[in-house]
Parts: C-alpha cells; structure tokens; sequence
C-alpha cells in the first residue's frame, strides 16, 4: 500500500479513489488516509515554498541593505543616533539649517539617514554637483505623486525621465522659439492687463507684496496660454484662489504612501481639484469660441500642422495676430495627450500651476529689492529711457538691452530660489562620479540651492547682498564687476548704463534657481524674458516703495538660509510723474 502512496499528485490521487472504488477493496478508512496523506503532503509543499520565499527576500533585503550600508560607509556624514537615522533630528531642525552645519563639518558631500534603507546625500560643491545633476535623471516618486494626485496623469512632472522626456524637449523647443524668434515674448495685452491689475489695487494704501506678486504671475501665466481669451475671462479669480488652495496641500496629500482614502480632509481636496479640472475645460472651451476652432477637423488641421511645420500652420480660420497664433500652437501642443491614459488638460495645469508659484515667488522677491533699493530702480528706468531714446517706445523689444535689469532678476533670483532644494534619484543605477565618489542606487540626491547660491567661493564675501552688478562686466575693458562690491556697482552705474554688459549666469556653476541637467526647468529663458518685459513696464510706469513700518534691513542677515525668508512685506506703487 505505501507504493501506492508515493508520489500523490491530485491525478493519480483521483485515479487511486476511482480503482478503490471500483474494486470495492479497499475499506473507508484507507480511503481516507489516502485523503490525508494528500492534503498534508499539499499543505507542506505549499509551507515549504511560502518559507523558502520569504527567506529568499529577506536575505535579497538584507544583501540589499548590507551593501547600501558598506557603500554608504565611504560617505561622509553625522553618525546616526538610532535604528531610524537622523529622521527625528529632520523633523526638529529646518532642514537647510541642518544640512549647513553638516556640510561646515563633514565636507561637499554629506549623507543623513532617513531610515534604516534610505539614504539622503546632499551635494554642495558645484562641481560635483553639476555631474550628479547631469547623471541622475529621475526625481523623487513624491513629485509626480503631487502632480499626479492633484492633475491627474499628465506627460510633464512626472517622476520619471522616460515619461517625459518628449514633451519637455517639445515645450523646450517650443519656448526657446518663441523666445528667440519674436520681440515679445509675451503678448503685449499681457502686460498691459497685468500692468492695469495694479492700477485696481491700488485703490487700496499698499499692497501685500505676496499678493501682487501672485496676481501678477497669474495675469502672465494665463493671457501668455490663452490669450485674449483669458482678459475677458469671468472666472479667473476662482481659478486663482484654487490653484493657490491646492499648492497649499499638494506636497501633504503626496507624502502619503497608501493614498488616504479615509481621510476627509483628501475628499476635500480632491474636490477642489476636480473643480479646477471643470474650470480648466470652462477656460479652453472659451478659448476654442474665442479664436472659432469649433470643429474637430479644424482641430486636426493645427495639431497635424504643429506636429508636421511648427508655427507656420496652413489652416483655414480667422486670421489672429502672429502672437496670439503663436499661443494657439503653443496651448495646442499641451493639451495633445501623447499617450490615451493622459488627463486631457493635465500638462495645462501642471504649467499654471508650476509657472504660477514659482513665478510669483521670483516676482516678490524682485519686488522686494526694488523697494530696498530704490537707486536701483532709477538706474533702471534711466537704461529704459536710454533704450527708448534709440528704438520703438515698446518695453518689449528693449529688454536685451538692458543688462541691469535682467541682472536685477538673475539676482533676486540668486537670493530667493523657488524651493529649498533640487533634488533626484537615480532609481536603478549607482551613481559613480569622477571623483570616486559611488552614490548607491536609489539615494535620494539633494542640493541645498540656498546654501550652494548663497557660497562665498562662488560668490565672494558679500554672497548675502543683494548685488545685481556681479552679473555686469563693463564693456570699455571688460573687467568683471563681480568681485567688487557695491562701490563697483555705483562706478558702474555712473558710467552710464550702455557701458554695462550682462554676463549669462549659465556659465556660473553656484547659479541654480531653475535647476540644472536633464531634468532642469525648460521655461527660464522665457520667464526671464517676460519677467524683463513686464518690470520695464511697471517701472516706466511706476516707481516702487516699501510701506514704512514694513522696513527690513534685508541687506545685512549673516544666516544664508535666514536670507531667504522674505517678510510679507507691503509695497506701495506711485505713479510716476503724478
Ligand atoms: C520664475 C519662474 C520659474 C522658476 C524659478 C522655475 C524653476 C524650476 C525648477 C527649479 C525646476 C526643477 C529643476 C531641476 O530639478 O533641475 C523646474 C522644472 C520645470 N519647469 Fe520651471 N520654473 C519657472 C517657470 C516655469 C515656466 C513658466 C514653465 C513653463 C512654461 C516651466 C516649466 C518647467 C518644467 C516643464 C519643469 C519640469 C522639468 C522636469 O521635471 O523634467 N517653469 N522649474
């Protein structure tokens, strides 16, 4: 009988049932030993392989976690003070203050334990981290996760590189043609409706500097995608208010790991997010009235012309302004899904969201040292005066000659970055630099852009002041003015603004606000253009001061990290020659 046991499969075990019963020799009990034999030879098959398993991926995890930690050990950083890594410490501290003590004892390249398998390294010296910039090419899963929770699935922001390598490299192309090719950047009723949004707030005293700069970046952003259709558009403050709401919450709701569906507060969100999915559908639907592309063949006819000759499109509407055509090919090409999982107006609202925060960010920060620095601002209307003597009475077409105030919003730049850090992932791959340095895969990289844009070895010993003139050569001998301090600056002002020439920070290694490498923002050349457009207009217009009992003395703070946080200043425009 035992041979008949052996090797009990579910086949031959039924095949053995069938002859015993038939046979009628075999009694009940046999029958149902056989049974048990079975199940308990199943059972133990099954066990054996779930514990084989599971040994095979805990000791997977433990090799994986012995060899981050062998690798990490030639990395230099603060000993960790528990099981957890230096976690509580990052919950305690502000993170830059932290990363500014490691970095002052440890070196250029520091690395802080988030939990017992993640790694955060953090880069200061420019040169290394350029490389690791270039090298990494994926972000941090919790970035797309925003954009993603907030947007739905769109082909730009996303975490990783593959995903939207083809539709950076289209809205790259696309922005650096615009910027290239046209004098106005931005249309010229884009400024104006933003220059007059001034003029409505102006019914009160002074202004919240954040508010302005928020209205202001809104007005840019929004006529800039949708042109004449914007201005007239009767829902534009609520589309403010919720972009603004959502910016609040985005990164809370991201850092979750099991998205929070029991959570009220989430549905709460989602809410607003679905409300400026409508509003996004209500805005490109008045564009569609606006510029009469009602059909889906007309439709077609653009997209196919955008995908087949750019700009010059063959197509039978209308005919609009080139700018405002330009726009049109422009906002067309976002809202084309590359892939049918996309959210249709995802990309648009990824843009206006992106755009809007970080633009308002710089625009307050430009604003704020036009306030302090009111010389400043004079040298700068005298360069526009200057400017307009020669050429049209348009701002738009004089911005590239006027180095001091591009210079004047490289370095607001400089001095207040959109966020407190760059960072990336380089998901498979180590990442082994030149110098020997081996980053494991899966590190969470960061450079703490305030620190890197704030180095004295970058930036010389008044690296905290708001100096424009670092970014100015004079063009009679071509001295770098960047060593020199304020006293450079006024020589150089005295000599009269068409002796001064902008040296492009691209060249500077400690320059960071719009990032840098394969995943570096694609709209700086176009933003700095249209920021220059519309200060040119403001300032022709407007002289700008701080509300007296609003004063800082933001020239003179020693902490690097301290230097960024601006007050919510007020500001007051009076109207020139009034
Ligand atoms: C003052 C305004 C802006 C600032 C300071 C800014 C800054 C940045 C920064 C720091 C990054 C990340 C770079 C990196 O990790 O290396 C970024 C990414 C990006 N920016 Fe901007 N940005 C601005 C405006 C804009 C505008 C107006 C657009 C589009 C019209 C734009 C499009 C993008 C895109 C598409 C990315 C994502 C790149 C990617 O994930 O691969 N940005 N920006």
């Amino acid at each position: 009988m035992s041979s008949k046991c052996d090797g009990l499969t579910p086949l031959n075990v039924i095949g053995i049932l069938l002859r015993s019963e038939s046979s009628r020799n075999c009694n009940s009990e046999e029958k149902s030993r056989i049974l048990r034999d079975f199940v308990t030879r199943e059972v133990n098959a099954f066990l054996w392989f779930f514990l084989f398993s599971i040994t095979a991926i805990l000791i997977s995890k433990v090799v994986a976690l012995f060899r981050l930690w062998m690798k990490a050990k030639q990395l230099p950083g603060p000993p960790c003070p528990s099981f957890y890594g230096h976690s509580e410490v990052i919950s305690r501290r502000n993170l830059t203050d932290l990363l500014y003590d490691s970095h002052k004892k440890y070196g250029p390249v520091v690395k802080l334990w988030l939990g017992p398998m993640q790694l955060l390294v953090s880069v200061k010296e420019p040169a290394i981290l350029k490389e690791i910039l270039v090298k990494a090419k994926d972000k941090l899963p919790l970035t797309g996760r925003a954009f993603r929770l907030a947007f739905g699935r769109s082909s730009l922001f996303a975490s990783s590189f593959e995903k939207v390598q083809s539709r950076r490299h289209w809205l790259a192309e696309k922005l650096d043609e615009i910027s290239f090719q046209s004098s106005n950047v931005i249309p010229v009723k884009a400024v104006d409706c933003s220059v007059g949004r001034i003029q409505d707030l102006m019914i009160e005293e002074s202004i919240d500097c954040n508010k302005v700069s928020q209205h202001l970046a809104f007005t840019l952003l929004g006529c800039t995608l949708f042109g004449d259709a914007f201005l007239g558009w009767s829902k534009a403050t609520i589309y403010e208010e919720l972009l603004m709401m959502i910016a609040k919450d985005a990164n809370i709701w991201a850092s979750y790991r099991v998205t929070p569906f029991w959570k009220q507060g989430f549905w709460r969100y989602q809410h607003l997010c679905m409300k400026l999915k409508c509003l996004t559908q209500d805005i490109v639907q008045q564009y569609r009235k606006h510029y009469k592309l009602f059909s889906h063949s007309q439709d077609q006819n653009l997209q196919n012309g955008i995908k087949s000759s750019g700009v010059e499109v063959a197509f039978d509407i209308p005919p609009c302004p080139a700018a405002e055509m330009r726009n049109s090919c422009f906002f067309y090409g976002l809202n084309d899904r590359v892939n049918p999982n996309e959210e249709p107006y995802g990309n648009i609202m990824g843009v206006m969201f992106h755009g809007c925060l970080t633009t308002a960010n710089l625009i307050a920060s430009i604003l704020e040292r036009l306030a302090t620095n009111p010389e400043i601002q004079e040298k700068i209307n005298s360069e526009l005066n200057t400017v307009q003597k020669g050429s049209v009475k348009n701002p738009q077409k004089n911005v590239d000659n006027m180095p001091l105030l591009l210079a004047t919003i490289y370095e607001s730049a400089r001095l207040l970055p959109a966020g407190p850090l760059l960072q990336r992932c380089s998901l498979k791959q180590d990442l082994v630099l030149k110098t020997g340095i081996t980053i494991p895969a899966g590190t969470l990289v960061v450079v703490p852009i305030k620190l890197v844009q704030m180095d004295t070895s970058s930036w010389g010993s008044g690296a905290n002041e708001f100096n424009p003139y670092r970014f100015l050569s004079m063009a009679c001998n071509g001295t770098d003015t960047s060593q020199r301090t304020s006293l450079a600056g006024e020589n150089a002002g005295d000599q009269g603004e068409s002796s001064l020439v902008l040296n492009e920070p691209t060249g500077n290694v400690g320059f960071l606000p719009f990032g840098f490498g394969a995943r570096s923002c694609v709209g700086q050349k176009f933003i700095i253009q249209g920021l220059a457009t519309l200060f040119a207009s403001l300032l022709a217009n407007y002289e700008i001061k701080l509300q007296s009992e609003s004063k800082t003395d933001s020239k003179s703070v020693s902490n690097p990290s301290a230097a960024q946080i601006l007050p919510n200043s007020k500001i007051v425009f009076v109207r020139r020659n009034s």
